[in-house]
């Protein structure tokens, strides 16, 4: 298996959905008050009784009544019940504690380094146990005393300051764009081998399981495609992050999906990137029959929303015997594509190469084969990008793309794209559109944690004191001085990609989607001055510029300046900029 993030993944999760309560029932009968418990009730305590054997570790062994004791005297509150237990069966003389049976994750070191409590139970609208059972508890566990969850203590840290001297490298994100099957995933799998990322074992370990079921050459894409339904389909079916490191830059690489389903992850990975690397197949007919499909409407995508530069990886380099006309042939092609869709020439760079066998990925293809090419190699094109400017001093903005249902030390953590501002353990972020307000307990980034985190930066934010059901995908977290504001209609420059009409559409903002319709078609805009060409047309047609009013079906939180994409029925209509 590749690396995984240590925390559970519980993407899109269903709030309602008790799939944590399942047949453990075994853990109940050692001894619990069978009488009058409902079955929920069983079933919580069962959960809850694993939950509380996990904290404990191998060091206490109370048995499973002992701990359904303390879990019923406390409403099925894990946390307290783990203090109450340390605290009755804890050795009374002073000893080295044993290693804990699971080494701490970084999560919960992150968690401990900020000085936090945790807090697991059951959700105020769970059922209450009926108090004539916790009463014949409540004697012998009257005069414990229990931890209660402290505050989060912030740093009161200078973060924009902290930033600037930390001398952290530059850092870019990147999607990676291309049509199905064109050779994104291998290609970043392979410079996430060459760059020794991912070692050898583990490519090893994939070669053998792509083996195993006939598809040996997917093992460099797998590197990327980490989930097994992805897997087993062979399309990325949701953005996969990497990071790998140059000399100058810390790099995030976002895999957006090729295939047409997924485009509004593609969207999603495209709203958090400085540029793109726009993948192209130059086997014979692949690149022909790209054009058809992906690659023009993801490269127009992109630059709708705000994408200037762009890599183009003429892949699979290989299969055409390294031409140098075939390379001449697609670079031309594109390029007339793209300075129609109001690319500047000098923001793209092509680069010959083939991901399969790391030509001119890392290492420079070799002169026997293409010694007509003189230019940089997939990474040293990257290195040039200069990374878009961190509006850290802004207010705060971070859209959140996953909400995790983690364990017991962190209940319930977030991550997402800073697109401005800073934040820091201890801080109070508001969540919106909710308009619930949460404090972080911990920060990672990369796996790694941290006591605060930048625009551009990609974190993951460990919260407390708020319930998982007021944060979806799309939502803002913002600063709770300086609140997001919430749009029912408004006005946006768009670039059509079918003909646009007054309609019922689906209106993207990276994770975010809403229905909405477009209720006014106010002009149509000279692409390059931004004048207004017509008043009222009574439609747009493709590739034309236009500002438009959309209606929202609720109040989302919209900026200024923020990316977003029309599409209906499943296809895209139009991308730009919001106005206002
Ligand atoms: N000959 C050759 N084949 C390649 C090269 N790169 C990728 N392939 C093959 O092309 C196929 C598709 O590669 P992927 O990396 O999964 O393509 P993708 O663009 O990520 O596909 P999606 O995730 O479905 O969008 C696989 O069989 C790869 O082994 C290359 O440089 N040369």
């Amino acid at each position: 298996m590749p690396p995984k993030s240590g925390h559970q993944r519980a993407k899109n999760i269903d709030y309602d959905d008790d799939e944590l309560y399942s047949d453990e029932d075994e853990y109940y009968e050692e001894g619990g008050e069978e009488e009058g418990i409902s079955e929920a009730d069983k079933q919580q305590m069962a959960a809850a009784t694993i939950k509380v054997k996990e904290a404990l570790g191998g060091s206490l062994k109370p048995t499973d009544a002992e701990i359904q004791e303390a879990l019923w005297h406390y409403y099925y509150d894990v946390a307290k019940s783990v203090s109450y237990l340390k605290n009755k069966y804890a050795p009374k003389a002073p000893s080295k504690p044993k290693q804990p049976q699971k080494p701490a994750s970084r999560f919960d070191q992150a968690a401990s380094a900020a000085g936090t409590g945790t807090t697991d139970g059951p959700s105020k609208q769970k059922a209450i146990p009926k108090k004539s059972a916790a009463d014949k508890l409540a004697e012998s566990l009257d005069k414990v005393q229990v931890e209660e969850t402290p505050k989060i203590k912030s740093k009161n840290l200078n973060v924009v300051e902290e930033f600037a001297k930390s001398g952290l490298k530059r850092m870019a994100n990147f999607v990676v764009i291309g049509h199905v099957d064109h050779g994104k995933s291998t290609l970043m799998g392979r410079l996430l081998y060459d760059l020794k990322v991912i070692d050898q074992r583990s490519v090893d370990k994939l070669k053998k399981e792509a083996e195993s079921i006939g598809k040996d050459s997917f093992a460099l894409a797998w590197v990327m495609d980490q989930t097994s339904e992805e897997r087993s389909r062979g399309v990325t079916v949701d953005i996969a992050t990497n990071n790998f490191e140059t000399d100058t830059t810390r790099f995030t690489i976002l895999d957006a999906p090729g295939h047409r389903d997924f485009i509004p992850n593609m969207i999603a990975g495209a709203s958090m990137a400085d540029f793109a690397v726009l993948v192209i197949d130059a086997s014979t007919n692949s690149f022909e029959s790209g054009l058809k499909g992906q690659t023009k409407e993801h490269a127009l995508l992109v630059r709708s929303m705000g994408v200037q530069r762009l890599i183009v990886a003429v892949n699979k380099m290989d299969t055409v015997n390294w031409s140098q006309r075939r390379f001449g042939e697609i670079s031309e092609q594109m390029t007339a594509f793209f300075v129609a869709a109001s690319f500047s020439p000098k923001q793209i760079t092509f680069v010959p190469c083939a991901g399969k066998e790391g030509d001119n990925v890392t290492k420079r293809v070799d002169q026997s084969q293409a010694e007509w090419y003189t230019g940089p190699t997939l990474v040293e094109a990257l290195d040039m990008c200069e990374p878009a400017k961190r509006p850290v001093e802004k207010p705060l903005r971070l859209t959140i793309s996953d909400v995790f249902r983690g364990g017991i030390t962190n209940p319930v953590s977030i991550s997402g794209r800073i697109d401005a501002g800073t934040l820091q353990i201890g801080d109070t972020i508001l969540a919106m559109p909710s308009n619930e307000k949460a404090t972080i307990k911990a920060i990672e980034i990369n796996d790694e944690p941290v006591d605060w985190a930048v625009a551009g930066q990609i974190p993951t934010l460990h919260l407390q004191d708020i319930d998982p059901v007021h944060l979806r995908l799309g939502d803002i977290a913002c600063d709770p001085r300086n609140p997001v504001r919430l749009v029912k209609s408004f006005t946006c420059k768009i670039l059509a990609f079918e003909h646009v009409l007054p309609s019922s559409v689906d209106v993207f903002r990276g994770r975010l989607q809403a229905e909405g319709r477009i209720i006014r078609l106010s002009s149509t805009l000279n692409k390059t001055t931004g004048e207004v060409i017509k008043k009222k047309p009574r439609i747009i047609k493709p590739a034309e510029v236009a500002r438009v009013v959309v209606e929202l079906e609720r109040e989302l939180p919209l900026e200024h300046g923020v990316r977003i994409v029309l599409r209906e029925r499943g296809s895209t209509v139009a991308a730009g900029l919001l106005e206002g």
